[in-house]
């Protein structure tokens, strides 16, 4: 299918406000694994009790890729977009604030530029937006993520320009790993955060889609590799996390093991990449992180 450039470039994206609580911070925390032990450990404890001894309620950065989300406008057939084609190619974060447990936030996404990469492979629509503290006015994260239209290459776009890969050292080790457990029911837990596409719940719908189960949510192993990184770079405390950017490669089934490697390439800075460790398979690569110490 074609890709009418202009209409989808400049489709309106509507100013989206939401209001959201300290359940929501929790409900967002337990779709990502957080507290899969009793008693939850020490680390995770701040994300999922609010009366957790001697601090208050953490929201994880992560969280603000999913709020104050339009509608998913790529679903509209007037945009000509084959939907159920569609992947989530990449992801990028960067946090200027640290992410409140509870508030209003407000957000508008821009179409930053839709790249033609064939006929046989497929579009990559980049979009961008800011999430605002709607009562302060803070600025608290801009968000940015790529869009891989698998059925809309080949419409006579440009093809270079979209953001390189983050290159991870090749020739050493890791210098640290972590493994984190997912759950068989962690996608049906982590929809309730606001990404209810049938494709991670619904058995038929991921067999259409060519999965034999529905895949975990990008966004959920994305929070994952999320906790991991603050675990490992930034001694478990979250608001020393600042930007956060990695390519989707492969999906994951709820109840895999996920396992983060990150490499030091810097003052704060680190690279990263995700596996499955049961298929030994990549999930999430050209991860790059920075973190203030
Ligand atoms: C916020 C809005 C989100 C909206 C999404 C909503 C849907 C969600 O609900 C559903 C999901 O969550 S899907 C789950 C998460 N995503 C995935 O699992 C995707 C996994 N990745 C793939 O399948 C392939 O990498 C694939 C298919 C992406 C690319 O693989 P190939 O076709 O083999 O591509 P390749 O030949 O390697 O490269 C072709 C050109 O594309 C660029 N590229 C590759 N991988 C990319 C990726 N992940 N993201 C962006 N660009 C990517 C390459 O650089 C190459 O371009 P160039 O020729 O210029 O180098």
């Amino acid at each position: 299918m074609g890709l009418d450039y202009d209409k989808v470039k400049n489709w309106p994206q509507p100013l989206v406000t939401q209001e959201y609580s300290e359940r929501d911070s929790i409900l967002y925390a337990l779709g990502l694994g957080a507290a899969m032990s009793n008693p939850p450990a020490a680390e995770d404890l701040r994300y999922v009790y609010e009366g957790v001894a001697g601090g208050e309620l953490v929201a994880l950065p992560t969280m603000s890729a999913v709020l104050a989300l339009p509608h998913f406008w790529m679903q509209d057939p007037e945009a000509g977009i084959d939907w159920q084609k569609i992947l989530h190619g990449e992801q990028f974060l960067r946090m200027h604030a640290p992410m409140p447990a509870s508030g209003r936030v407000r957000s508008q996404c821009r179409i930053e530029e839709i790249y033609d990469k064939g006929a046989d492979k497929g579009a990559v629509l980049i979009q961008t937006r800011d999430l605002i503290d709607d009562v302060t006015g803070t600025l608290i994260a801009t968000i940015g993520a790529s869009v891989f239209m698998r059925g809309n290459g080949g419409f006579g776009g440009k093809s270079e320009g979209a953001p390189k890969p983050h290159t991870l050292p090749a020739d050493r080790a890791p210098d640290a790993t972590l493994d984190l457990q997912t759950r068989p029911e962690m996608a049906a837990i982590y929809r309730l955060s606001g990404d209810y596409n049938p494709l991670h719940v619904d058995g038929v719908v991921a067999n259409n889609a060519g999965f034999p189960v529905p895949i975990l949510h990008g966004m959920a192993t994305y929070g994952v590799a999320g906790r991991a990184i603050i675990k490992l770079l930034c001694a478990h405390d979250a608001s020393r996390l600042r930007v956060l950017n990695c390519r989707f490669a492969n999906p994951v089934f709820p109840g895999e093991t996920i396992r983060t490697e990150v490499w030091h390439q810097g003052e704060g800075i680190a690279g990263f990449r995700c596996k499955v460790v049961e298929r030994d398979l990549i999930v999430l690569n050209n991860g790059y992180v920075e973190f203030s110490s």
